[in-house]
Formats: C-alpha cells, structure tokens, sequence
C-alpha cells in the first residue's frame, strides 16, 4: 500500500501543506525544527489517532487554532482504486474525527489495519538502551501482529495478574491458589507465544546484524522469560508465595520479560557506541517489518526520523541499498539532503523550511 497524497492543516507549525509523494521513498530535509518530524508524526496519527512523541492530541494543534484536519489519499495494491481518508482533532469538544471515503469511522483499528505504519524514531533507536518495558512492548507488538489470539491470552493474563496482586496486598490466602492456577494456564501460554516469536525475530536480526555490522563480533541475543528458567510458572508461586504476600504483588513472572543483548557476556548497553546500538535497534525494527509483512501480507508505510544521524556514510549507504529493495513506502528526515537522497534510484525529495512550507524538490 501507499499514500499518495496528505494534505495537512493546521497541525504542529503548519498552517496548510499539500504534498504528493513518491510511491517508494521520501525524503525530508530541513534545519532544526523546521517541521521534519512533525510530517512524520502526521503520517502516523492518521493511521493510529495519536503521536508516537506526545500523549496530548491539543499540543498538535497550530498555536491559536482550535482544530487540526489531515487528509489523505491511498492505494491499497496497485490494482485497487484511489481510498480517501481525512482525520482530525478539535480542541473544543476534545473529539478526534474520522472519515473514510466519505463515511464516519469510530473505531481507529479499522484505519491503522487499511494504512500500517511502523515509526522508527529517536525513542526506537534507544531499544538497546530503554527499560525492559520497552522491549517487552516491542515483542508483544509483534506477537500481537503475528498470532491473532495473543490479545486474548495477554487480556487474560493481565487481569489474573491483577486480580492476584489485589488478593496478595489484603491477604485473601483463600481465593490465592485458584488465581494462580488461572494466570498459570494463561501466562504460561503468553510466555510460549513469545517464545516462538522470539526465536524467529532472533534469527532475523542475527542475519542482519551479520550483514550490515560484520565488525561486530560476539553479539548474543537472549530471551529471558521473567523468572528462573529452570523452574515452570506453578512452582515458582509455591516458591515464591511467601514473598509474593509480603510484597502485596507477584514478584516475578511473565512481567519481568525481557530480551537480552549482549556483547561477549556483557551487556551491549554498558559498551557498545551509540551508532552501533542505533544500527542494531534498526535492524530489530527491519526484522520487526519483515515477519510482519510475512506473518500478514501487510506492508506497512515505514517512517524513519533522524535516519542518518550518528551513522557513518557506510552504513548510511548499507541501510539505503537495502531499504531500495523493499515494498514499503518509506518516509526519511535528514538535516543533510545530499547524504541520503542521492543513495536512492527512484526518491521524493521534500525541502521543509522554516516558514512552514514544503517544497517539493523533485517536481
Ligand atoms: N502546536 C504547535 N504549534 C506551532 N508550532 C509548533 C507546535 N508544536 C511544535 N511546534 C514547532 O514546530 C516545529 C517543528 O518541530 P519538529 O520537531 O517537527 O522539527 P524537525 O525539523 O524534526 O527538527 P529536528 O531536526 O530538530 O529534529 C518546531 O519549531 C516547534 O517549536
């Protein structure tokens, strides 16, 4: 699928911008704060209904504006017609508004699963180096993508975790072994999906890695499930019960998930450069695209913010050969036009400047 046009009023420092773009690559460049990333952050509030560097919607509208509308015009194969969508959010009444070919939609999956976009932006680049958290988000993510049942198994462990935690703060010990026996059931299915997804996200970003980082020797990627791995879930809450109770919530379990990077034994975050853990966080979110596409013939819209920086003119090329190759549209900011866009064959070129207007260079 692709956008082939977005016209944005009103939101972030523009006032009114049309721009048509390149069915493959687009690129953005400008100086600092000249509106980059807020193109970016347009393209994916249409497709999510919110931005991936602010929870508030009202700080995305134009100073001294009341409202914010983006449109767009799509194609989802290149053998489908031309969809229209136009979204928007107004500050008075604190609604967002959704029209696709000219009907209402109200629920926001039914956009972000016709328009997917991946954001691949400054917080991606820290995957290395963000909580646990962070990662587990990632993982379940893509398990959410790859394994359609997964949100139930996850609603469900959620809600026995905290029905568990509740009964451990006001000592309810009767009612304790039929929860735990209920997250068991759920958290232990959680914990095998993840696994798989795992294993396959693993193999991916190891190639990669081996591709596009060969100097980097000794990188080893560990899944950690949240507890001794030599113990299942039921006899880590006998185990554990004591303290679980004592705390007033499950010490360990599938919540402690993490994925572990590390580079001969030590953890990559502690020593690796910030350009290298900038390329490998990228090749998770390549491999993250990949198994999303093959999972789900979905190929979503890709926006990479801040792409070259801290990477060396090499790995800038190894990157570009390899997103030349790709089926998704992809959309780039850069402060330095020259390094980036002429790395591509077939590329929109966009000039945004300070006054809050777009140029397009390729016209
Ligand atoms: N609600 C708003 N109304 C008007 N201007 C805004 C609003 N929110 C942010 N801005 C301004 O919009 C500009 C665009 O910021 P943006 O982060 O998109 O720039 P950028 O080109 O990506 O910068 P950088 O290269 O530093 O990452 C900034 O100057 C910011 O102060």
């Amino acid at each position: 699928m692709f956008i082939k046009q977005l016209k944005i009023n009103g939101f972030r420092c523009f006032e009114s911008v049309d721009l048509v773009f390149n069915k493959q690559i687009n690129v953005f460049y400008g100086n600092n704060g000249s509106g980059k990333t807020s193109v970016l952050e347009a393209i994916y509030w249409l497709s999510t209904g919110k931005s991936f560097r602010s929870k508030k919607n009202k700080v995305l509208i134009k100073h001294n504006q009341t409202e914010f509308i983006l449109f767009s015009t799509f194609h989802k194969g290149s053998d489908t017609g031309i969809q229209n969508l136009g979204a928007g959010f107004n500050k008075t009444n604190q609604k967002k508004s959704i029209r696709l070919n000219h009907n209402n939609v109200s629920n926001q999956s039914e956009i972000a699963h016709l328009i997917p976009v991946v954001s691949i932006d400054p917080d991606s680049y820290l995957l290395i180096d963000q909580t646990p958290n962070f990662r587990r988000s990632f993982l379940d993510w893509l398990v959410f993508h790859v394994k359609p049942s997964y949100l139930n198994v996850w609603t469900q462990t959620t809600r026995c975790h905290r029905q568990l935690n509740a009964l451990f703060k006001t000592k309810q010990f009767t009612q304790i072994d039929q929860w735990q026996e209920q997250y068991v059931n759920f958290a232990t299915r959680l914990n095998t999906s993840r696994f798989e997804v795992f294993e396959k996200l693993k193999l991916k970003v190891e190639q990669k890695i081996n591709q596009f980082i060969p100097e980097l020797d000794g990188f080893t990627l560990d899944y950690h499930q949240g507890w001794n791995k030599d113990l299942s879930l039921s006899e880590l809450l006998i185990k554990e019960k004591d303290k679980n109770i004592s705390y007033g919530n499950l010490f360990s379990g599938v919540h402690k998930m993490d994925i572990k990077c590390k580079v001969n034994s030590t953890a990559a975050q502690d020593i690796l450069s910030r350009g290298q853990k900038k390329m490998i966080s990228i090749m998770f979110y390549l491999s993250f695209i990949e198994l999303l596409t093959e999972a789900t013939g979905i190929d979503p819209v890709v926006c990479l913010d801040d792409f070259d920086a801290e990477l060396d003119v090499n790995k800038t090329s190894l990157l570009c050969e390899f997103i030349n190759t790709t089926n998704n549209q992809i959309f780039i900011t850069t402060v330095d036009q020259h390094k980036i866009s002429s790395l591509f064959d077939d590329v929109g070129v966009f000039h945004v400047k300070h006054d809050g207007n777009i140029e397009s260079i390729s016209d």
